[in-house]
């Protein structure tokens, strides 16, 4: 059974994007500390997410993963946490109601607080400072003292992650999620006519739904709690080896600072620190495949870290770029397939497409986000394989960081409320528009499943 790494085999590993600390001395004191610390998360759920992926994998359901690019302590507020999760209640219910499947809700949050970066500094006119690498390492704003590696930071993202999990689940299980809520997640919208309108009307037709239920004697109980799970990349190696645990009940080894942990593109090397960490785990793991993956790298990565063929451990995370997904996604999956192994497959159409606008300011344009769902599930219905979900960078606040969309926020827009500190995210609104473009590949493809001959006959007219 695999043992957790010493804090030396760790270190004497290769590993990329990790902190320069200034003293080792105050690492290790940080370290010390965080191995006395509880577990963030218990086994038994991210047992539960395991089997969910699962399912995801089987194509008996679709996986929704979505939050902050990078969450910041100033952030931690009720109302922001609140936010989120309404954007997401929203999506999965739009996305549940189109599939007709099980929608598995994972934040990218309570822990996304490191962020590998291209540069290793940042220059504004002549100076020069070590870039921003999340909160979990440095200062955001632009000064020297604030932009120095402090571990102590290690502390204050456990006990961030650890209030932010706290609310979630008390809004999950408390009857926030409740689905006769429906209509009121919606409520603070900005009024968008398109989306808003389309919202309220599928909001309308679960009430008469649920209404029928309960008209029947049907115990609608069921319906006012939901499981939602907190995920992240597990970059720092320090943070996530203290918070690897032996899991009391099967003795085997858990990353307990979120329920899914993922493998970032910059650090999927198979000799690397990362992987080696991963591997060693029973959570269920997720592994961005970027735009330069070969078949082979992702057979040796599933090999690496899931030698067991273990049902709902691995996720990839596919990252082309709209231009690239129709022509590198089809070998990747393929080769996969061909193994004989079940994976979920998943699409984050944030990341590839990323570009600077004429202004500096780094955005997105909502048509490549489109794009790249639309290339990954046409790739995914040409191979017969099941499209398994989508990873999204996204807030449940009315910013101006991605340009498009119904609004048709326009690159001059970008400065009105551009709040990441690191990526552009999807608006509330773009988000819901997104769920919808995916909801209606959804029912296509079900309908298609349902009765094959009909849909080919709609198809031609
Ligand atoms: O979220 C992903 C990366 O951390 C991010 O895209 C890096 O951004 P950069 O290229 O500005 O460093
Ligand atoms: C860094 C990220 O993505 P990627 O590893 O795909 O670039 C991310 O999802 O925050």
């Amino acid at each position: 059974m695999p043992t957790n790494m010493s804090r030396e085999e760790m270190r004497s590993l290769p590993m990329l994007q990790q902190p320069t600390y200034p003293d080792l001395n105050a690492v290790d004191r940080v370290v010390d500390q965080i191995e006395t610390l509880p577990p963030l998360v218990f086994a038994g759920e991210a047992d539960d997410l395991r089997e969910k992926l699962a399912d995801v994998a089987r194509g008996r359901a679709f996986l929704l993963q979505g939050g902050d690019c990078a969450e910041s302590f100033e952030t931690v507020t009720a109302d922001n946490i609140k936010g989120k999760l309404m954007v997401q209640l929203s999506m999965a219910v739009v996305l549940t109601y189109a599939a007709q499947v099980p929608v598995v809700k994972v934040g990218r949050i309570a822990g996304q607080y490191a962020k590998p970066r291209s540069k290793d500094t940042e220059t504004r006119g002549d100076v020069t400072l070590p870039s921003y690498r999340g909160d979990a390492i440095n200062g955001f704003a632009f000064d020297a003292e604030a932009r120095v590696h402090d571990p102590s930071r290690l502390v204050r993202i456990y006990n961030a992650s650890a209030a932010t999990l706290n609310l979630v689940r008390a809004f999950v299980k408390g009857g926030f999620a409740d689905l006769r809520g429906v209509h009121t997640w919606n409520r603070d919208f900005v009024g968008n006519s398109q989306v808003e309108q389309e919202y309220e009307e599928l909001a309308a037709e679960i009430d008469r739904a649920l209404a029928f239920m309960v008209a029947c004697g049907v115990d609608d109980r069921a319906l006012s709690e939901i499981d939602f799970y907190a995920s992240h990349e597990a970059l720092l190696l320090e943070y996530e080896r203290a918070l690897t645990r032996v899991d009391s009940r099967s003795q085997k080894l858990y990353g307990t600072s979120g329920h899914m942990l993922w493998i970032g593109e910059r650090t999927r090397q198979l000799d690397g620190a990362h992987v080696e960490l991963l591997s060693r785990v029973q959570n269920p793991l997720g592994i961005k495949l970027g735009p330069t993956t070969t078949p082979e790298q992702a057979i040796a990565l599933a090999d690496k870290l899931d030698p067991d063929h273990v049902p709902g451990r691995i996720t990839f995370i596919t990252r082309m770029g709209a231009g690239k997904v129709r022509d590198v996604l089809p070998d990747v999956v393929s080769g996969v397939e061909a193994t004989g192994r079940k994976v979920a497959w998943v699409c984050d159409p944030m990341h590839g497409n990323t570009f600077e606008a004429v202004n500096g300011y780094k955005t997105r344009a909502f048509v490549d986000v489109v794009e790249e769902v639309n290339g990954f599930f046409d790739v995914h219905d040409q191979l017969g394989t099941w499209p398994g979900g989508i990873h999204v960078e996204l807030t449940g606040d009315d910013v101006t960081e991605c340009v498009g969309g119904a609004t048709q926020l326009s690159e001059s827009d970008l400065a009105t409320r551009y709040e990441t500190v690191c990526d552009p995210r999807l608006n509330r609104n773009q988000s819901l528009e997104l769920a919808f473009t995916v909801a209606t590949r959804l029912r296509e493809g079900r309908l298609r499943r349902e009765n094959p001959v009909q849909a080919f006959q709609a198809r031609d007219l």
